[in-house]
């Protein structure tokens, strides 16, 4: 077991040996087309009765075929000491959320053990810890108490609390005709605001704007700087290294670094910029290469050259006409533009293979580096299949003569100075 710091501090958390299996079951899913809806259902009573099958076959993992089994993680160990701020990092489905739900007592581990110091207060998902039928102020009185909170306690952060989310005006309405803005604003704050001796927040920057986010950033600081253990997820490497005193890399279930965030955090960006990224969940993979002025080695997107971006996917998802959205953010972690694939292809073979390909021509980037999302779905409909973040990395060159460009934004413009001397 290796600490992520200084061994002789008190532990607020140590995980030993974390292992999490889940037993593959596979997901409904909806055709995007009549053809599509009719070989499913063809399709459906040989997969319920495999799947009933697998269901009365074993009760406990250990009892299952290998096959049968994704392990989330595998033999995840470290500490970290009371008053750290961890920076939790890896590509999509890395094993970051089983870790937190796993500190948070949420799910249990198939082997291995968390030991906690302290009272944890936790955000992991959209919704997760709210009632949907209670109103915003129930649900707030019902977190303190599940956190042993006695009403006074509570009463005396209530308006810190609502002034933070900003959800004054609907706190008698039921949290289900909350925006999902509005819920993860209300639960970031009760989890931030009631006194947690660890606090761990899972990719909450991803969802609400600009404003919200620098707000949350400063509070988790603020947390932290009364001496509380954060354990704070995102694929954000700017707001991971405003905020964090350590890191925690994960890849495929397993721990690939931990300790001096520099280190974590630039071997996970040589992972994003390398020449291939493979991806993907249940049912989906992804492959996505990216080339330069038609260079696969090459990693830099100069002013004025063209990036190819290649998004290979296979899928076991029955599906005619596949959609890929692009988006490209700054490395401040800021969506500076999207893209689609925009025209609409019927495929009419039962292929479950596609190639996309998106040339982009570097009309004014500059500085540091962007990192790509890839969204897979039905051109019909606007829900993920697979949302993938930061697959892939490019880096920027330099100002070119003659332009100019702001901080913290990728973007030069043309520029000309003129000095003149006023007429008198
Ligand atoms: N309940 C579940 N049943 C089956 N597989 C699951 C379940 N929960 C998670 N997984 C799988 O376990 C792996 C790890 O998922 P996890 O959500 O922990 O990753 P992550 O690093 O948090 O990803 P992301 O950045 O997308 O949130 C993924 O492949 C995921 O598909």
């Amino acid at each position: 077991m290796q600490p992520i710091s200084n061994p002789s501090c008190d532990h607020a958390i140590s995980a030993q040996g974390i292992s999490k299996a889940y037993r593959l079951a596979k997901r409904q899913t909806t055709p995007d087309t009549l053809v599509g809806a009719i070989q499913a259902i063809a399709k459906a009573p040989l997969r319920n009765f495999q799947y009933l099958r697998s269901l009365g076959r074993a009760h406990h993992a250990a009892k299952l075929n290998d096959e049968d089994l994704y392990w989330a993680l595998q033999d995840v160990s470290f500490d970290v000491p009371a008053g750290e701020v961890v920076g939790v990092i890896g590509r999509n489905g890395a094993g970051k959320s089983t870790l937190l739900k796993i500190l948070s007592r949420i799910t249990q581990p198939t082997s291995g053990e968390a030991t906690i110091r302290g009272r944890v207060s936790s955000l992991l998902e959209v919704g997760t810890g709210f009632h949907p039928e209670l109103t915003g102020r129930e649900n707030v009185y019902m977190n303190g108490t599940i956190l042993g909170m006695t009403k006074r306690e509570i009463d005396r952060k209530f308006d810190q609390i609502v002034d933070f989310a900003g959800v004054d005006r609907f706190l008698d309405t039921p949290i289900k005709r909350y925006s999902s803005g509005m819920q993860v604003r209300l639960a970031f704050s009760v989890a931030a605001h009631l006194d947690p001796d660890i606090l761990i927040i899972d990719e909450v920057l991803a969802v609400g704007d600009a404003e919200f986010q620098k707000r949350c950033i400063g509070k988790m600081q603020e947390v932290a700087g009364g001496g509380r253990t954060v354990m704070f997820v995102s694929h954000n490497m700017s707001a991971i290294g405003q905020l964090c005193t350590s890191g925690l890399l994960l890849s495929k279930g397993r721990v690939a670094s931990q300790g001096d965030l520099g280190v974590v955090v630039q071997s996970y960006m040589d992972d994003l910029f390398s020449t291939e990224s493979k991806v993907g969940n249940e049912e989906t993979t992804i492959i996505v290469q990216t080339a330069i002025d038609g260079d696969e080695s090459e990693r830099m997107w100069r002013y004025g050259s063209m990036v190819r971006v290649r998004v290979e996917v296979d899928t076991q998802l029955v599906i005619a006409n596949p959609a890929i959205d692009l988006y490209f953010n700054s490395s401040a972690g800021r969506m500076i533009f999207a893209q689609s694939d925009r025209f609409v292809k019927h495929f009419d073979s039962d292929s479950n293979r596609w190639v996309f390909e998106f040339q982009l021509r570097n009309n004014g980037f500059v500085s540091d580096y962007m990192t790509i999302d890839v969204g897979f779905r039905y051109c019909s409909s606007t829900r993920y299949l697979g949302l993938w973040q930061s697959v892939a990395a490019i880096a920027l060159g330099e100002v070119p003569a003659g332009h100019t460009h702001g901080r913290d934004c990728p973007i030069a413009v043309p520029c000309e100075v003129q000095l003149m001397e006023a007429a008198a």
